[in-house]
């Protein structure tokens, strides 16, 4: 496969066998009574890794962070910090820090007293905490803010101010708990990418949990999809979206089209896939399956191809009717109810302003895609 790897593009030490792990998550198992959370658990991630935990609601990646961070105790397995056994060690005394989504800042304290709080109780130098707290303040563009109260500040201020304080301690680790759960979709835009400039600048190493996974494909080097307290794959987001090993995680992240029938026949480039009504499409092998075998085919829609003709030299080509068309500005989804009952969504680029094969409600279309478009899943 081509390299669909980080976008850091020298940053991938995942792939470097020689590279130490930073973080170890050791066969976790975390129960609260008979319910497990966490089921036998194991990942890791590296030293300056921007790292997403993402998952629906209730999968256990809060859980994980708070292991990581140590307010939990694993119930069976390991974790582990550049090779040193957490266990047993009290929060505090971990080089890593946690941000929690409701950013919890004094409200009767400035912005520069927020973020000075932690350095006075570590007992750091009066000198020293202020160059800290500017160099904070310069790093999250709040400098004229410093003398503000919380409550004179926007939501997206008050974040900078609280992830400010976060890191003004140098933690090794940054632990994010739903961090921008609270900003509006613009905002939450804009702080990811201060989100990463500053992770970058400073050399860390952030953990983020996050359900939203356009956030996890924005900002993280790579993702770790939770299930049911399990990690269903742990990869960049290039490849979660290009390469999903599972229809769980094809379905999880962005939209997808799944193909299902049985294998018809192998040669030694393609299969064959005979769906339950007839159609059938040819796929690049990708797995080892004996004919017969369930199988399905899973394709994004900006793969697929959409035409009123039957486009000529199409490996796959399948005709429906147009049942349905969003035009969101930059692109345009069709839904198309193929004749075998099956809906495919297909969307188009609005590259040009007017379009060259205009299709409307009830056309007849055709939806066509390389064997080499998608992915054969088997689970
Ligand atoms: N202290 C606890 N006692 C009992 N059950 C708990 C406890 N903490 C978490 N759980 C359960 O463990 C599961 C995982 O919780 P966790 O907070 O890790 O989920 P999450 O993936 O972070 O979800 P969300 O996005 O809703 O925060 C949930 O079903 C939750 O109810």
């Amino acid at each position: 496969m081509k390299s669909l790897g980080s976008i850091r593009r020298d940053f991938a030490p995942w792939n470097d066998p020689n590279a130490k792990p930073y973080i170890q998550f050791d066969n976790v198992t975390k129960k609260f009574g008979d319910f497990t959370a966490v089921n036998n658990l194991s990942l890791t991630i590296f030293e300056r890794e921007f790292f997403a935990l993402l998952g629906a609601s209730g999968c256990g990646k809060s859980t994980l962070l708070r292991m990581l961070a140590g307010f939990e105790e694993p119930t069976s397995g390991r974790i582990l910090l550049d090779g040193q056994d957490l266990r047993g060690i009290p929060p505090y005394r971990r080089p890593v820090n946690m941000m929690f989504q409701s950013y919890a800042l004094f409200p009767h304290m400035t912005v520069e007293k927020n973020i000075a709080f932690g350095l006075k109780q570590e007992g750091m130098s009066a000198p020293d905490i202020e160059k800290r707290v500017a160099e904070m303040l310069r790093l999250v563009k709040l400098e004229q803010f410093a003398k503000r109260k919380p409550h004179q500040l926007s939501g997206g201020q008050r974040q900078r101010v609280a992830l400010a304080r976060s890191v003004a301690k140098r933690p090794k680790v940054l632990l994010l708990d739903e961090p921008l759960g609270a900003l509006d979709k613009k905002l939450r835009e804009e702080t990811q990418f201060e989100l990463m400039d500053l992770q970058q600048n400073l050399g860390l190493t952030f953990v983020v949990v996050t359900h939203d996974q356009e956030e996890a494909m924005t900002m993280a080097d790579r993702i770790a999809i939770i299930d049911k307290g399990e990690v269903m794959q742990v990869a960049t987001p290039a490849e979660v979206y290009e390469a999903p090993t599972s229809r769980f995680v094809a379905h999880f992240v962005g939209n997808v089209n799944m193909f299902e029938g049985k294998v018809a026949e192998r040669t030694a480039k393609t299969t064959r896939i005979a769906g339950a009504s007839g159609a059938q499409i040819v796929v690049d092998n990708a797995v080892d399956t004996a004919p017969g075998a369930d199988i399905v085919f899973a394709i994004r829609p900006e793969k697929i191809k959409i035409s009123s003709k039957k486009p000529v030299d199409a490996v796959n080509a399948l005709e429906g009717e147009v049942y349905d068309i969003a035009y969101l500005g930059d692109m345009t989804v069709y839904h198309v109810r193929l004749d075998d009952g099956q809906m495919v969504r297909a969307s188009t680029m609005n590259a040009a302003r007017i379009t060259e094969d205009p299709l409307s409600w009830n056309d007849r279309a055709w939806v066509s895609f390389r064997p080499d478009a998608g992915v054969v899943l088997t689970r």
